[in-house]
């Protein structure tokens, strides 16, 4: 099962791993809407990609397209190199070597885990005879991290955490190269989501599957994948390293999707932006003039010699942090460039409860860049 990328030798000499899937111009719709519109991935094999993106984007229909339980209208699937769809193509789902692990886990609830897990077996063709099949079953009991005595429970006799771990026995049973997880935490508590999300993402490494993952948590994304793919309204719209989608995102909707986001009007001039924060430098921009910016909240520090000063407006503590939002002072001015903003109401985020009161006067210090984005409307 244990699969590990195969690398390919460039005309330059590099080492570079292969790419596992090529998704290129997919679209669907569903009668008059269309649900996808022109949709490109690529993934290198055995990399995780985590799909974000608002309800209704059209994430679990990308995953459905893939995993060939329906067929693009248009654009083409490669699975290594093949086409599975396109024009005039449709390889079945079953022959796609490919496991799906649904949000509820869709296990049969009248089967045992056991039985469970030995259906994904016999999809597998069936090669292995009855003692063959408990080997199996405990052995992927055992890669999720369950015991061997669980195989006689029914699924109603199973935490939510653990269904999810049998439901994915039951798609690695199919010796998959490829799996898709369409929200397997959401139906989990924090706690057991975290736990959960980690033993799976220990396996699937460990196995070196090539992974989907689908998930409104902007946490569970950045920290689970290789690659975050941003969807909204049918389209990828910004695809990339979790640091780089975090850090430089398309633009201002992309950016508090993945995240929390001070957003500020601001004067840009080459690159530097001055606004109520000062002059903030930014890096690449692609405008000028009246801006957007954006920073994030941990980029604004409260310091006793910070130069930006702001009033506390109110708190909000929440155990390891506390939310401060803070009025800023009128922007001040950086000569030859007009001044813009003031008094906005920022929010950030301070580890000691204590640092921030309502009506105290704070100094804030910005640290790094700021990305700046066309002003809206
Ligand atoms: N089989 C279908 N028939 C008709 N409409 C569909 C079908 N499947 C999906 N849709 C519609 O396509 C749109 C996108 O749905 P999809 O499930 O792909 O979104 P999503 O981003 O996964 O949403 P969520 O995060 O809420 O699961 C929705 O408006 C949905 O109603």
């Amino acid at each position: 099962m244990t699969e590990v990328s195969t690398p390919l030798c460039t005309f330059s000499g590099h080492w570079e791993p292969a790419t596992y899937l090529q998704a290129r111009g997919l679209s669907k719709s569903f009668g008059s809407q269309q649900v996808l519109k022109g949709v490109d991935l690529s993934m290198v094999e055995g990399s995780t990609t985590a799909i974000v993106g608002p309800s209704g984007s059209g994430k679990t229909t990308l995953l459905r397209l893939i995993a060939g339980f329906q067929q693009p209208d248009a654009g083409m699937i490669e699975l290594k190199d093949k086409v599975v769809a396109g024009p005039g193509v449709r390889v079945p789902a079953h022959k796609r070597a490919i496991g799906y692990v649904a949000q509820d886990g869709a296990l049969f609830p009248h089967l045992t885990v056991a039985q469970n897990i030995s259906f994904g077996l016999k999809g597998a063709g069936g090669r292995v005879g009855r003692r063959g099949i408990e080997l199996k079953i405990a052995a992927l009991l055992d890669m999720v991290s369950l015991p061997a005595g669980m195989g006689g429970r029914r699924p109603h006799e199973l935490s939510g955490g653990q269904q999810q771990r049998v439901a994915l026995a039951r798609a690695l049973a199919r010796e998959p190269k490829l799996i898709l997880l369409d929200e397997p935490f959401s139906a989990l508590d924090a706690g057991l989501r975290v736990a959960t999300r980690k033993a799976v993402g220990d396996v699937l490494s460990e196995a070196g599957i090539t992974t989907i993952l689908v998930t409104h948590d902007q946490g569970e994304a950045l920290s689970f994948a290789d690659q975050v793919a941003v969807m909204r309204d049918g389209k990828l719209v910004q695809t990339g390293t979790p640091f780089s989608v975090y850090t430089m995102p398309s633009d201002r909707e992309a950016a508090e999707f993945l995240g929390d986001a001070v957003v500020l009007e601001a004067m840009l001039e080459g690159t530097l932006a001055t606004c109520s924060l000062g002059g903030i430098p930014v890096r690449k921009p692609s405008v000028q003039g009246r801006v957007s910016l954006m920073l994030r909240p941990e980029q604004i520090r409260i310091t006793a010699d910070g130069p930006i000063k702001g009033v506390v407006v109110d708190t909000v503590y929440f155990g390891p942090e506390t939310t401060v939002r803070i009025k800023l002072q009128p922007a001040p001015r950086v000569s030859g460039t007009a001044s813009v903003g003031g008094g906005e109401i920022i929010s950030i985020k301070h580890w000691n409860a204590a640092m921030a009161r309502p009506g105290m006067e704070l100094n804030l210090r910005i640290i790094g860049e700021g990305v700046a984005f066309p002003l809206a409307g």
